[in-house]
């Protein structure tokens, strides 16, 4: 073996699926951006879908090429149940934020592009194209920032003592969410951001603290963003506390919480006392 060959390695896509992920959704989100240049914002419906079609397009095409022997599941595609067999699937949400997509100026919004293999997520990237950054796992454990500039670290941080501010959805918060502010012991805040992907990457970057939501949601809403946050060392589960899972034959995911780990018992509990229903 030569002299510091294994120095010397670098990951490519060709091998490394984090990188892949990472390239994919990174590209994705140039495509993206090139028809929201094209298009316009005049007519919003005809952009959503533009970006809909064109970003799942781009990603199917690219995970055929690169990675042929994989399933894919993808909000925009048709559902093979054969991916209940296969031993890896590409779990992509081509456009996350489409809402916020079409509408000027806004950056909250994403590409997601996660990997399952055997039962669990093994990588995953986000990126934020508006925002010019990619946030996705790597090879050797844990997650970065990928940005012209180059790569950083990124790990959950702590919430700023006495405060949380808990990232929502724009349109669809979740029932309690206002109840869950006042019983909390600590000063809320309710921040409006679009898209799943945006929201966890502000937990992950430190412009929020918690991201709580429930009333519905699919596997490619969160898949990614869960990957990445678990890879960062953030606290990712369902509202009651169990386990995220993906690859089921219902992709129906309705709720996620994600915050540092300091911050999630007393949310999961904040949450079981404002949401009596709650099972687990
Ligand atoms: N109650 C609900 N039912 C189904 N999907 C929901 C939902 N609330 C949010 N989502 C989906 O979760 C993503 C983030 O939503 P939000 O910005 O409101 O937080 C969006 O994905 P898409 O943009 O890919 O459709 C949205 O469709
Ligand atoms: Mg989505």
């Amino acid at each position: 073996m030569p002299p510091h060959s294994e120095a010397a390695f670098e990951p490519t896509p060709e091998t490394d699926d984090h990188a892949l992920a990472a390239e994919l959704a990174t590209a994705a989100g140039r495509v993206l951006l090139d028809i929201r240049a094209r298009v316009g914002h005049a007519d919003g419906k005809a952009l959503k879908n533009a970006g809909d079609q064109g970003s799942h397009e781009f990603l199917m095409a690219e995970l055929a090429r690169t990675r042929p022997g994989d399933a894919v599941l993808s909000e925009e595609g048709k559902d093979d149940l054969a991916r209940l067999e296969a031993e890896r699937v590409w779990i992509v949400d081509p456009l996350d934020g489409t809402r916020e997509f079409s509408e000027e100026g806004r950056t909250d919004w994403a590409v997601h592009v996660a990997l399952w293999e055997r039962g669990r997520l093994v990588a995953g990237a986000v990126a934020l194209p508006a925002q010019d950054r990619t946030l996705h796992t790597v090879a050797n454990g844990g997650a970065v920032v990928s940005a012209k500039e180059g790569q950083t670290l990124l790990v959950a941080p702590e919430p700023p003592p006495g405060l949380l501010r808990i990232a929502v959805s724009r349109t669809r918060p979740p029932e309690f969410v206002q109840r869950l502010a006042e019983r909390l012991d600590v000063k809320v805040e309710l921040v409006p951001i679009g898209s799943a992907g945006a929201k966890i990457s502000a937990v992950l970057l430190g412009d929020v603290d918690a991201y709580v939501h429930a009333g519905g949601q699919y596997e490619w809403d969160n898949a990614a963003p869960a990957a990445v946050a678990l890879a960062a060392g953030a606290h990712a589960t369902r509202i009651d506390g169990t386990a995220l899972t993906y690859n089921n034959r219902d992709v129906l995911l309705p709720d996620i919480l994600v915050c540092h780990p300091v911050s999630a018992s007393m949310v999961l509990a904040g949450i079981r006392d404002v949401s009596p229903g709650l099972s687990g």
